[in-house]
């Protein structure tokens, strides 16, 4: 080989590298030395295994060849979902690559997600999570994380009837509008000053949900950290973890992300704790005859889940607290994620930016923003739609697994294999949207769009059995803030903010720089 290509390849293992070390915390450097020099020894001790591997996968789809033991992973670079659409022009609408033990498989295109989400949606069922989502996650026991089995489909059961049922979801409507009007009077308060968009969406959000699951009040002093905490949990979530793709390593945590997701989760557990204690405590008081009003006039999910504790179908505590820890972060990271990135696009195209006023003005006039407007605001909504095609904010979904060896465009997926549903590829296909780079918000005007699936075009909740089954308040909480912050405020970017709207992968991808704009009376 020429020293030139030596030196090309040296250099891009050195760029890429850096992907492994996105969470920096002082164990990385010794994490790094002694992943380096492991990786010598397990190079020459396993390329024999690694050989046969790769020959026994020979009907697997297409894909780069890796190194011995750590496979494509130095290779990957930073933004995995664009990285993966790159490597689907190269190889194809479905490729493959061993990252460290495991066969992955990315699949690109929509006749393709249709075998994976709608033929085989059974076999694809399962979910195969990472060691920090089984840390957060009471070892994979929720709805997010859990595989495709009686325990999973009870609880997304209970989920869809008890807390995002349109009954429920009418009846906290009142608890949505007062969140949403605080966080326009403390907008009001700023005004003239430079404002965290992010910040804004993330507590109203925040607020919002703990109000449904245990009927939170202002004074609660846990939400002072509550964001970092969750910021933390999705960053951990996404960053890459050689005990994933070196199982052999898990026990020493190198980089020590489950030991930064244990804090975490450990953090949340304390409140959870006090919380379900002092309603354990006021139920037995109920029992011994004290009368609450607050608990016979609103059933919140945490009083559901614990009338339920002794049915049939019952949940222990372990698994009421799995429970709260994925709704919250379901319902705050996303759903804030995506309000920055609307706003950023509306900032940064002035005409949007009219277009949207002229009909909030049309609509609304000067009253303040209901609930009952929203289906009326078509234009927001076709704003909304053409920024989750733009920047759907989980990319790659997440991840699936086969139970079983099944075939999909002629090559066979292993049992146990990770697979992607690319729908950042889908979303940026010119096939499938003519200059997808644009953003044109038309496109959604006219048509029958909808968030449920139907059309593999679009698929920023996900597809199949998996689809996120919080569609119906994600889409309500997300059309409500952003037409209060718009119709009650004139929205100005601060003066030399550059035009940005990179995004940093991760589980939820976000605006890589956060959106700060200035509030002025409208
Ligand atoms: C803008 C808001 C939201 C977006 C963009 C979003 C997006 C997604 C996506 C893409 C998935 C993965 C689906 C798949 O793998 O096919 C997902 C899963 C999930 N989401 Fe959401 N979500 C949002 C809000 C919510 C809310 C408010 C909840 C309320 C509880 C929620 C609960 C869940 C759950 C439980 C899952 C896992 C479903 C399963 O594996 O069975 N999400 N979400």
């Amino acid at each position: 080989m020429k020293p030139d290509s030596i030196d090309n390849i040296y250099l891009t293992m050195i760029n890429y590298w850096s992907w492994w070390w996105e969470v920096d915390n002082e164990r990385d450097e010794l994490a790094r030395t002694i992943l380096t020099l492991l990786v010598l020894v397990l190079v020459l001790l396993l390329f024999k295994w690694t050989t046969s591997f790769t020959r026994n996968a020979t009907n697997a789809p297409p894909g780069p060849y890796g190194l011995p033991v750590v496979g494509y992973l130095p290779f990957l670079g930073h933004n995995l979902h664009e990285r993966f659409t790159e490597m689907a022009h190269k190889y194809g609408p479905i490729f493959s690559l061993r990252l460290g033990s495991k066969l992955h498989v990315v699949v690109n295109s929509i006749d393709l997600a249709k075998v994976v989400a709608r033929e085989l949606d059974q076999t694809f069922a399962n979910r195969s999570p990472p060691i920090t989502a089984r840390t957060i996650s009471y070892g994979a026991i929720d709805v997010a994380w859990s595989n495709n089995n009686a325990h999973w489909r009870n609880m997304r059961k209970l989920l869809v009837s008890q807390v995002l049922s349109n009954a429920n979801l009418d009846a906290c409507q009142g608890l949505r509008t007062n969140e949403v009007r605080k966080a326009i009077s403390n907008v009001y308060a700023k005004m003239g000053t430079p404002v965290d968009i992010n910040e804004i969406a993330f507590d109203t959000e925040l607020k919002v949900a703990t109000s449904m699951l245990w009927g939170c009040s202002d004074s609660d002093d846990y939400f002072h950290d509550f964001r970092e905490v969750e910021f933390k949990i999705v960053e951990l979530l996404g960053a890459p973890n050689i005990s994933d793709f070196i199982p052999m390593l898990s026990w020493f945590d190198l980089q020590g992300r489950k030991r930064e997701m244990q804090k975490q989760k450990d953090h949340l557990d304390r409140i959870f704790d006090s919380i379900i204690e002092e309603r354990i405590e006021r139920n037995s008081r109920k029992m011994e005859g004290e009368v609450d009003e607050d608990l016979i006039l609103k059933k919140d999910f945490l009083q559901i889940m614990l009338e339920l504790k002794d049915a049939p179908t019952s949940f222990d505590i372990i698994q009421i607290k799995a429970l709260l820890s994925m709704i919250l972060s379901a319902t705050t990271d996303t759903a804030s994620t995506m309000v920055e990135w609307v706003m950023a696009e509306i900032l940064y195209n002035p005409n949007v930016k009219k277009k949207i006023q002229d009909e909030l003005t049309e609509v609304i006039g000067m009253d303040v923003v209901q609930e009952s407007h929203l289906p009326k605001l078509k234009y927001l909504d076709a704003v909304v739609k053409e920024t989750f095609r733009l920047h759907p904010p989980l990319p790659l979904l997440i991840h699936r697994c086969p139970d079983e060896s099944c075939m999909v465009g002629g090559y066979t997926i292993p049992n146990g294999s990770i697979v992607y549903i690319n729908v950042w590829a889908i979303h940026h296909d010119p096939k499938n949207w003519p200059d997808p780079l644009e953003f044109r918000p038309d496109r959604f005007l006219n048509s029958n769009w909808d968030y449920k699936g139907n059309n593999f075009k679009f698929l920023p909740f996900g597809v199949g059995r998996r689809i996120c089954p919080g569609v119906p308040l994600g889409e309500k909480m997300l059309m409500y803030i952003l037409a209060s912050l718009l119709h009650s405020f004139e929205w100005i970017l601060p003066a030399h903010e550059e035009f940005d709207l990179s995004d940093k992968f991760g589980i939820v991808t976000k605006k890589r720089k956060p959106l700060v704009a200035i509030p002025f009376q409208r």
